[in-house]
């Protein structure tokens, strides 16, 4: 039933993020337990404020996670830094495959698929974002696309303890547009039907995550979408009030 499965709201920091913003992160830690009865929360700020985090939520009802990992361990990669790293660091879940890194560095599903299976090595959940761009959805292509994304990001062994699929539109990401909910529905449900036709009783209890402009005013319509299990944010869950609201907005 997939109806029973814990929501998640997941926060992506992106590249936003100073020391001073800590506090914004305390007040996400001393509200966490007023929605902990609505759902799951995670936050992944950038690299460098993961162990900060990881070290204030300890104990707490806020989880911390990572925007990326390179698909090694270790080794002679200037800049990158290894699943292993931010799992030392704290974090217990790791966005790969953002189109943001799809776009800004030309990520694949292959290299996707292998920076999953690094989380995964690391002890961390994977978060595997797959969604079609404006034009991709203008010419018809959308189910295409997401199809090939899953068939090629997600790796064999996929579990819903170890895998979450966040389904983000590309002309939804930070421009104040989402789909309606009837279109959510429809391809929530499209992705249901490829989880549970490979991954059987597992794809049928994995997250689906929505993410694409969700704020406070919309999370209530969307979270209520058969087959929406969470949201994957980004410019709301800069701020604990916002953040929280979303949270909020879970059915019971
Ligand atoms: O990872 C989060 C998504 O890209 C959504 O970003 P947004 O909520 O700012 O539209």
């Amino acid at each position: 039933m997939t109806d029973a499965i814990r929501p998640l709201i997941a926060g992506n920091w992106k590249m936003n993020g100073l020391k001073a913003q800590a506090a914004e992160f305390d007040a996400m830690l001393n509200g966490a337990a007023d929605v902990a009865g609505k759902a799951d929360l995670l936050v992944c700020p950038p690299a460098t404020l993961v162990a900060a985090f990881a070290e204030k939520a300890r104990g707490k009802k806020v989880a911390v996670g990572a925007q990326d990992c390179h698909p090694k361990a270790s080794g002679a990669h200037t800049g990158d830094i290894a699943a292993e790293m931010l799992a030392d660091a704290g974090a217990t879940a790791i966005i790969v495959g953002h189109s943001e890194r799809r776009a800004d560095h030309g990520e694949g599903d292959a290299l996707i698929r292998q920076k999953a299976e690094a989380a995964w090595r690391a002890g961390a959940i994977a978060i595997v974002c797959i969604g079609e761009t404006q034009g991709q959805r203008d010419a018809g292509q959308t189910l295409d696309i997401l199809r090939g994304q899953l068939a090629g990001s997600l790796p064999d062994g996929s579990t819903a303890a170890n895998l979450v699929v966040a389904y983000e539109p590309v002309w939804a990401i930070g421009t104040g547009l989402t789909p309606t909910a009837k279109d959510v529905e429809q391809i929530h449900e499209f992705i249901r039907e490829l989880l549970t036709s490979r991954f059987k009783a597992e794809g049928a209890k994995m997250r689906i995550l929505y993410g694409g402009s969700v704020k406070p005013s919309n999370a209530a319509e969307l979270m209520a979408v058969r087959n929406v299990n969470g949201a994957l944010v980004g410019g709301a869950s800069l701020k604990a009030a916002d953040f929280l609201a979303i949270a909020k907005g879970c059915p019971n």
